[in-house]
């Protein structure tokens, strides 16, 4: 695929090019008036402030696209456009799901006839994607494991259009599974057979801001990226920031309760979401956009909601809690010789910055030699290569006190011992740099081979055992076996590459590491949700009892289980 694109700057007027063929997404980085393109069926998600610059865009008969920003009026030296090649999305073909998993059978829902599709196209005009070729990206999910089948695709711009679609599907027996920035890693945003897809890509307004309480409230399918940018210029962001932040979608953020970088300071988005609207399975609006900080009225509905991946009711706008944007970060990349200075480090940290600590990220050796050989990283600490590597940051309102924090803990820690190397970001390419060095690990793993993903929480102390235990376990069978992820948290992303997608190759991981997992306490998923490759998994982590809870919930929300099918609920139920 030809590279489109990265980061370009655009000033004035100047335009770009790519090839057809490319799965393209634009994001203007300036946030205001949304408005949308497609191109090819393809969502191509643009928010554009029209008081600074108008924009055009076409295909040449070459099929060349190009895209054109015009400025217009003097405010902005320039528009920030970044492109998100998926350049995996439409190389190789990815088996079924179907074929993959054949114990698992359709359920007796109705299959889409074209009255179905003339209904929609009714409520939805030209709003409607029934072409398999247009439905590829959508069918197949991020990691490229999984594939439905889907031959209907909905792009609802409003609730009420939501509300309609799930009363008819209900009332026909209709499966749909709902899809924002399909960057999941569990298999939850796609169809497992051929569940009609409902994306929420034009769903992409901001309803308010309030500038006082910090309070966004915001349609569903608003770019996470674009949502910081948005309420930065209020002196605001994010409570939440993670390596899709260019294309996941907040609603499927708060559905599947994203995790992140930034929950080590501010937490889950248990609890920063405080108000939540949904469509429920017969098309009922769950009116729960509140934005009050405090309403203690009885049972918290909205929690159901938050992380159900879903299955209760398709989330359609979320009001969520944005703290003050900091005024200075500092960033470090450190490296240390065990995994016993990395906790001391940690501790450490912890006494030294204090609430100005705002996340504190591992990177094992063998994660910091993928990002070395397939994700274009050179390794900025240039002298020995050490076992453990860690990204720690601190986001604070005084500039001079946080550097002198920042620098004072890092003597102590050289001085101890705890670290031995260690380099501090300074230019904004840097601090980039060093994100994206930790960020970018998912997807330069991609490159390595067959990757086994696990995200599990433990205790902080007992967080890299299992990487340890595995690697002894796998040694001459796995590619890799990479240990990182949001050690303030205990949430190890213990990843395992291996040769080829092969059940005999997973059976020497699987119970193994979900047993081992939930021998120790542990969670079997911390952060990425269960969708549907973790369903059988959540067992090691849920009694009975609660599993029997969470499906008498369900049958509540969704009496005939058309919301997301065969996901988050164990497959014998
Ligand atoms: O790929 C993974 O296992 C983790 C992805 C993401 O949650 C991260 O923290 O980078
Ligand atoms: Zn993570």
């Amino acid at each position: 695929m030809t590279a489109i694109a990265r980061n370009v700057l655009l000033r004035y007027q100047q335009s770009f090019s790519v090839q057809s063929g490319c799965f393209l997404q634009a994001h203007v980085l300036s946030l205001c008036t949304p408005g949308s393109l497609y191109w090819r069926h393809r969502p191509l998600p643009i928010i554009i402030c029209q008081k600074f610059a108008s924009l055009s865009y076409g295909t040449s008969p070459l099929n060349v696209f190009t895209l054109t920003i015009k400025r217009v009026k003097s405010y902005r030296t320039h528009i920030m456009i970044r492109s998100l090649s998926s350049s995996r999305a439409l190389q190789g073909e990815v088996p079924l799901t179907s074929d993959q998993y054949p114990s698992i059978k359709r359920g007796r829902f109705s299959q889409v006839c074209p009255d179905d599709v003339a209904f929609f196209e009714s409520v939805l005009p030209g709003r409607v994607v029934t072409g398999s070729d247009d439905l590829e990206a959508a069918n197949t999910d991020w990691l490229r494991m999984c594939r439905g089948q889907s031959k209907v695709l909905l792009r609802p711009q409003a609730t009420d259009e939501v509300s309609t679609i799930l009363k008819y599907c209900n009332e026909h027996n209709l499966a749909v599974v709902p899809q924002g920035g399909n960057t999941g890693l569990v298999g939850g945003s796609v169809p497992v057979f051929d569940e009609i897809i409902i994306s929420t890509s034009l769903m992409n307004q901001v309803i308010e801001f309030n500038s006082l309480s910090g309070i966004l409230t915001c349609q569903a399918g608003c770019i996470l990226e674009n949502l910081e940018l948005f309420v930065q210029e209020e002196g605001f962001t994010m409570p939440l920031d993670l390596g899709a932040k260019g294309s996941c979608h907040i609603g499927g953020n708060v559905a599947t309760s994203a995790g992140g970088i930034r929950f080590l300071r501010y937490g889950s988005l248990h609890g920063n979401t405080l108000g939540v609207e949904a469509v429920l399975a017969d098309g009922e609006i769950f009116d729960g956009l509140s934005s009050l900080r405090k309403d203690n009225t009885g049972y918290d509905l909205k929690q159901l909601l938050i992380g159900s991946e879903g299955t209760l009711g398709i989330i359609t706008a979320v009001c969520i809690l944005c703290p003050p944007k900091p005024r200075s970060v500092n960033l470090a990349l450190l490296g240390c010789r065990s995994f016993q200075a990395v906790l001391d480090t940690y501790k450490f940290s912890k006494e030294k910055l204090g609430e100005i600590l705002s996340a504190f990220e591992l990177i094992d050796c063998e994660s910091m030699k993928i990002q070395e050989t397939y994700g274009g990283h050179v390794n900025p600490l240039q002298g020995e290569t050490l076992p453990f590597y860690v990204v720690v940051e601190t986001s604070g309102s005084n500039k001079d006190h946080d550097e002198l924090k920042m620098s004072s803990f890092l003597e102590e820690v050289m001085g101890k011992g705890y670290v031995v190397d260690g380099t501090i970001a300074s230019e904004s390419f840097q601090f980039k740099n060093m994100w994206s060095l930790r960020e970018g690990i998912a997807a330069s793993l991609m490159k390595a081979g067959v990757v086994y993903k696990y995200d599990l929480s433990f205790s902080i102390e007992g967080f890299y055992e299992l990487v340890d235990v595995m690697r002894e376990k796998l040694k001459g069978d796995a590619l890799h076996v990479c240990g990182y992820g949001h050690l303030g948290d205990g949430n190890l992303h213990l990843n395992i590459v291996g040769p080829t997608l092969s059940k005999e190759f997973l059976s020497l991981i699987e119970p193994f590491v979900f047993e081992w997992t939930s021998d120790r306490g542990g969670s079997v998923s911390a952060e990425h949700g269960i969708g549907f490759k973790k369903r059988d998994a959540i067992q090691f982590s849920k009694t009975e009892k609660q599993i029997g809870i969470m499906q008498q919930v369900k049958s509540i929300f969704d009496p005939k289980g058309i919301l997301n099918p065969y996901k988050t609920i164990p497959s014998g139920s």
